[in-house]
């Protein structure tokens, strides 16, 4: 494995990186470390002086030798090890490195209110271990290149020291405190918010890897606007201290509870930020200021939620309809045609079916955008159990079956809906995945048959049998007993599996003559006949074959007569020139045939 991921790479000597990225992610194969601020050229011949085959070094000459050789590592050496940032461990640690990043946003403001200590130093020494550690680990966190993974330690670590993250995150590490000692309260670590585009990272990947984006998008808002009333609330709170807790009724009471003085601040932030509004009257300046800022804040603030929440639920009924139509135009439509009563209670009940019974008709409609493969796949493996169980695929290979889901369309069928009407024109077959249909004789009420799940019908008018007085008219009326789940097949897709496979073909036309013979519509004189057509027209071509083998026979004999016949006279013309014009050519005469 290892030296055939290498002969790869010696085939690529234009793209180094990447067939070094290549073999990197093949299992077993081990890379050297390119150095950091190593030229590329002098590694490249180091590499091949290490393989002991370059032909720089030797000078030898010879077939041309690979530009990048890449040897594999002794064994027992370092492993490059990086983490794949769209694997499950890189989603784990963002999870993680998104937790210091809230405790800081969330406890920095507290500061406002006086230094905190004891405990929260030590949360603070922690987070500022984790910031730290999270740098480490982005320096081994590997990128998408020409949409190659790169796993090479080297690369992954310039990448992210050349990235603007890098010098975020090194600004959100600057000891604040140390570097200007004035500083004092939030503004000590006021610059650990600056991580936040990590937080957002981590609900933005939650969001893409979860089942219920809607969720973790009400989640999310519900975060962010907790935090936008704790900010308010310790602002709030360091105003009143400032101004002298419980000296009027607006400022915050001077409790003696650490606990009961924040919760009184949150609950005049939320009745702020909700625009409920109902707080008491500033008295002065500083309180009528920030008590304006607040619920222009709050305004702007409430448009953005509810936004939000609209668009999230708008979201939610978008990806419902995604699967299922909405009955709501139909039924509009008859009430304008003035059709309603039966008809409207039919469409509304079979819409119901599908959402109750979770059939999304509109199937094909949500699998479009996924590439023709994977689509088939998908496909293949929601419909392949119900496709076995189909009496004439039994059998069949999956690959056969698999080639012929994509062609199938799902239907549904309401009870009493005609799915097949004598004497129509048939366009296409059906096979029942589940359900119950009546075959129904000429009467239009005696049952023939009743088809169960497994079973198909609708074929006789597609497939030409000899001796079928219908033609490719329906021999039959098929109603829906109860909800019918169905598979159809186009005539044109069923002409194309058939050619493919005949044994499918033969299949189809004994079940149909046999019920043709059964229910009187097979003629048999006309069958006859068309067999004895169907012979002579095939013996007719038998013997055009062989008279056009002989007629190109014939043709080619005469061309080369003809071309035979042009060069004698050709040379006869010549020999009458040279007979007039100068002496005869030697052994002219002689040569002529
Ligand atoms: N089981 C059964 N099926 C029938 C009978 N008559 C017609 N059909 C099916 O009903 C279908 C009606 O449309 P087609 O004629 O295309 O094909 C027909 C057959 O598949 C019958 O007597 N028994």
């Amino acid at each position: 494995m290892a030296s055939e991921a290498r002969d790869m790479v010696a085939c690529c000597p234009g793209v180094p990186g990447v067939a070094r990225d290549v073999v990197a992610s093949r299992p077993g194969v081990a890379l050297l470390p390119r150095g950091a601020g190593e030229p590329r050229g002098r590694r490249r011949c180091q590499d091949a002086a290490s393989a002991g085959a370059a032909a720089c070094a030797s000078g030898a000459e010879g077939p041309a030798q690979p530009r990048v050789l890449v040897p594999p590592r002794s064994a027992g050496g370092p492993r490059d090890w990086t983490l794949d940032p769209d694997g499950d461990w890189y989603q784990r640690w963002l999870s993680a490195a998104a937790l210091p990043v809230l405790y800081n946003w969330v406890v920095i403001v507290c500061r406002c209110g006086g230094q905190l200590a004891g405990l929260w130093l030590g949360l603070d020494w922690a987070s500022d271990g984790l910031y730290l550690l999270d740098m480490g680990l982005r320096l081994h966190t590997g990128f998408l290149e020409d949409g190659v993974l790169v796993r090479d330690r080297g690369r992954t670590r310039r990448h992210y020291l050349r990235s603007p993250a890098f010098r975020w995150d090194a600004a959100s590490l600057v000891p604040l405190a140390l570097l200007c000692p004035a500083s004092a309260g939030p503004a000590a670590r006021a610059n650990r918010c600056l991580r936040a585009p990590r937080l957002l990272e981590a609900l933005e990947r939650w969001e893409t890897r979860t089942a219920r984006p809607n969720a973790l998008r009400l989640a999310r808002l519900m975060l962010l606007a907790l935090l936008a009333i704790h900010w308010h609330a310790c602002l709030y709170f360091a105003l009143s201290a400032r101004l002298g807790l419980g000296t009027d009724a607006w400022v915050c009471p001077n409790a003696t509870r650490p606990l009961r003085r924040y919760l009184h601040s949150f609950y005049f932030s939320t009745l702020v930020l909700a625009t409920v509004g109902d707080t008491p009257t500033p008295r002065r300046k500083e309180e009528f200021l920030f008590a304006t800022a607040g619920f222009l804040l709050a305004v702007l603030g409430f448009a953005a939620v509810t936004g939000s929440v609209a668009s999230v639920i708008a979201n939610v009924s978008a990806a419902d309809a995604a699967f299922y139509p909405n009955p709501a135009p139909v039924l509009r439509y008859l009430r304008a045609r003035g059709v309603g009563g039966r008809l409207a209670r039919r469409v509304t009940r079979w819409h119901r079916h599908l959402r109750a019974q979770r059939k999304p008709p509109a199937e094909r409609e949500a699998l479009r955008h996924l590439p023709r493969g994977l689509r088939a796949e998908v496909a293949a493996s929601v419909h392949l159990p119900a496709l076995r169980r189909v009496e004439l695929f039994r059998g069949w290979e999956g690959g056969v079956l698999r080639q012929l889901v994509p062609r199938l369309r799902p239907q549904v069928f309401g009870p009493g809906e005609v799915v097949c009407r004598r004497g129509d024109v048939g366009r296409e077959m059906y096979f029942v995945r589940e359900g119950r249909l009546a075959v129904l004789a000429d009467d239009g009420v005696t049952r023939l048959a009743v088809l169960g799940e497994g079973l198909y019908f609708g074929e006789i008018s597609l497939i030409n049998i000899r001796g079928n007085t219908a033609g490719n008219r329906r021999t039959a009326d098929i109603v829906s007993i109860g909800y019918s789940d169905l598979f159809c097949l186009t005539k044109e897709d069923l002409a194309e599996v058939l050619a493919e496979f005949p044994h499918a073909r033969a299949a189809l036309e004994a079940k149909g003559r046999r019920l043709l013979l059964c229910t009187g519509k097979l003629d048999a004189g006309a069958e006859a006949a068309a067999a004895e057509a169907e012979r002579r027209a095939r013996a007719l071509e038998g013997a055009l074959g062989g008279l056009q083998a002989r007629a190109a026979r014939l043709l080619a004999q005469l061309e080369a007569g003809a071309h035979k016949l042009a060069r004698r006279v050709q040379r006869l013309e010549e020999r009458l020139r040279d007979g007039r014009g100068g002496p005869p050519r030697k052994g002219g005469a002689a040569a002529e045939p």
